[in-house]
């Protein structure tokens, strides 16, 4: 799929934009804080109706203006589908084909993309929250079931916290709401448990021969999910229930001690190994880098190969970070398949036949027009 046309009004430091783009590579370039990120970010926005550098939708609307607007036209292979999103200081509200849609989980899913960014590193180096947001948000772009059971399981984690803290200052004495709670915890948390070890199973596969390829065969990339409860994927799932269970009976007084739920897949990981070894302890910069570029390929083929179509590539800054040798296999790996954005500062050294083939769109002080 790809995007031929995108739309902004009050959009971060766009006033309007109107721009229509190529199906294969687009090259944006322009001085620092000219407005790059942005035209990516609001891409981005327009398919997962969040960004994926704030969780505060405000920032995304031009200062001293009341409302946001992202439209956009994707080219699928069998139609042509116009998305829309309206971010208001009160809220969000997204159209797929004109129609207003009544869930941000409807219209998710509808277009496609996959982000490959500086702080992307993160996903190696950084905490296991950024690694859980990076699951959850990829599972939730192939499937709106997975959003619904994600916002269901956050609400009742919300509850079963709320009541944990009652029962920790004695204002509640009262076990059989939390018995209530626990049950219905656990049966969302399995649900999810079980979508992201399909999930990580799957990226691991395609991820494992990406790595292998860029790192000349020499570094072998394992993905491990990592669950706060002792399980894993050889176990029988019709038994997840009872091991849930048992966990949080043997660990009540813990849990009211505490006040917060200690166990369920907001407190799960991943974990990347290079030859045996945790990439984020022991990986160099460059095995980080690779491991990082290497799920985000990963990601790319997992998507098509739920949806029978590539997703629209978004490279940030990325680019230039990348040595010679890992810039070509990106760019051999895309090239003609996918459609890509990349920003830069500059184009020098950055010499590749898909660039020099590819649209170029100079960006400055919030305008961006094409170059000739
Ligand atoms: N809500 C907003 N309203 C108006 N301007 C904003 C808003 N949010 C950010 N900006 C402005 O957008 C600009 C940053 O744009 P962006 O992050 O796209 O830069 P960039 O071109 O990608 O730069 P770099 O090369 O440094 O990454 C800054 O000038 C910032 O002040």
């Amino acid at each position: 799929m790809f995007i031929v046309e995108l739309t902004l009004e009050n959009y971060r430091n766009y006033l309007s934009l109107e721009a229509q783009f190529e199906d294969k590579v687009n090259v944006i370039l322009g001085e620092n804080a000219q407005g790059k990120t942005n035209v990516m970010e609001a891409i981005y926005v327009l398919a997962m109706a969040k960004s994926h550098r704030t969780s505060n939708d405000k920032d995304l609307i031009l200062w001293d203006k009341e409302y946001a607007k992202i439209k956009g036209r994707i080219q699928k292979r069998n139609n042509s589908l116009p998305l829309e999103l309206f971010i208001s200081r009160k809220g969000k509200k997204a159209k797929c084909n004109h129609i207003e849609q009544r869930k941000l989980s409807h219209y998710v899913g509808n277009m496609n993309v996959v982000m490959f960014a500086p702080e992307d590193l993160h996903l190696v180096k950084g905490n296991p929250q950024v690694r859980r947001r990076f699951i959850d948000m990829e599972i939730g772009q192939v499937s709106p079931v997975y959003l619904h059971d994600l916002n269901q399981y956050h609400k009742i984690l919300q509850q079963r916290n709320h009541y944990l803290k009652q029962l920790q200052t004695k204002k509640q004495q009262d076990m059989t709401m939390l018995d209530i709670l626990t049950e219905q915890l656990i049966e969302v948390a399995v649900k999810i448990i079980k979508k992201r070890y399909e999930f990580v199973y799957l990226l691991e596969e395609w991820a494992k021969t990406i790595h292998s390829g860029i790192s000349r065969g020499l570094e072998q990339l394992e993905i491990v999910y990592n669950p706060s409860l002792d399980v894993s994927e050889d176990d029988d799932w019709s038994k997840m229930v009872d091991i849930y269970n048992g966990k949080f009976f043997t660990n009540r007084e813990r849990e009211i001690d505490r006040g917060i739920t200690l166990y369920g897949p907001h407190r799960d990981d991943l974990i990347f190994k290079v030859n045996g070894k945790n990439v984020q302890t022991f990986g160099s910069q460059g095995q980080q880098r690779t491991t990082a570029l290497s799920v985000k390929l990963a990601e790319i083929e997992l998507i098509h190969s739920e949806i029978g179509e590539y997703p629209i590539l978004l490279l940030d800054d990325v680019l230039s970070e990348l040595d010679d040798y890992r810039q070509s296999h990106l760019l051999n790996t895309i090239q003609g398949r996918v459609q890509t954005f990349v920003t830069t500062t500059s184009v020098d050294g950055i010499d590749h036949q898909t660039l020099r083939e590819a649209a170029t769109f100079q960006v400055n002080a919030g305008q961006m027009s094409q170059m000739k």
